[in-house]
């Protein structure tokens, strides 16, 4: 079997014009390995590492590479594979999204679309339906009809759709209420796991990364300040940013420990 595939930023910086957002950032996501959860303050950066990493943003410094090649300097065939293998589902996924399009078709479209970058083994619309918690039936439904959290979770199908190496998360269910979203949290998990998924989720929502990551890297000062189990990254109460999250979420954070 091959070695699973990694993404790896080195010594990445990235921003916009005037403004800096992140100051050298090491990770690593590999197929195969747990979740990574990625916590960080409003504004820190997250939404930019996800999309850096991604291959949709270009660092200003340093580098991301795919099983050792620059994403930035893939081109052509090389990068369709890239851009089948490496998935990022934005906060604003779906907003693109055809809203006559079927649920059938979107799901259908990505398979096809992560078949011609080389990805053989897309997985059925259905199961895939069934792996954020949608019942079957939806498939022949317009996106104009869908919930807002249906639509969410239809991103995130159409993801997993096209059988990733990895899957690059941005606030993924927040317009899903929490009692589904704690069911859909385990689905997801589930399938993550067992598909050997490598995947970074970030968010704000503690209890969801704690439910879906065993390990959690906090964005803060355009670096990554701490890396670990939730517990012993908010024990890391010297870096200014983990404090004011601690104490902004004492419930959330008293809750697991
Ligand atoms: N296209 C852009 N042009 C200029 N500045 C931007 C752009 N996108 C983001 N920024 C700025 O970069 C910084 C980091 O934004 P980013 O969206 O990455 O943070 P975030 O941690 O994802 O925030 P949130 O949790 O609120 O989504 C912010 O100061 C933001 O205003």
């Amino acid at each position: 079997m091959p070695a699973p595939t990694s993404l790896t930023a080195s010594a990445l910086h990235a921003g916009y014009p005037g403004e800096e957002v992140l100051r050298g950032i090491d990770l690593e996501l590999r197929g195969g390995e747990p979740p990574l959860g990625l916590l960080g303050a409003s504004g820190a950066g997250k939404t930019t590492l996800l999309a850096t990493l991604s291959g949709e943003h270009r660092p200003t410094h340093g580098r991301v590479t795919w099983d050792g090649r620059e994403v930035a300097k893939l081109r052509g065939k090389e990068r369709r594979r890239f851009r089948a293998a490496v998935r990022f589902v934005s906060q604003y996924a779906m907003t693109i999204a055809d809203p006559r399009e079927t649920v059938r078709s979107r799901l259908e479209l990505a398979a096809k679309e992560a078949r011609k970058g080389g990805r053989t083994h897309a997985v059925s619309p259905a199961e895939m339906l069934a792996a954020v918690g949608l019942p079957e039936h939806l498939l022949a439904r317009t996106m104009r009809t869908l919930s807002g959290g249906e639509t969410q979770r239809v991103a995130l199908a159409t993801a997993l759709a096209t059988r990733p190496e990895i899957l690059v998360l941005d606030e993924p269910l927040t317009a899903v209420d929490p009692t589904t979203r704690t069911q859909v949290a385990a689905t997801l998990a589930a399938t993550i796991e067992r598909l050997g998924i490598g995947t970074l989720i970030a968010s704000h929502d503690v209890d969801l990364l704690r439910r879906l990551c065993p390990r959690i890297a906090f964005l803060g000062d355009g670096r990554l300040l701490a890396d670990g189990t939730l517990d012993e990254v908010l024990a890391r109460t010297e870096h200014a940013p983990i404090r004011d999250l601690a104490e902004a979420n004492p419930v959330a954070v008293q809750r697991f420990r």
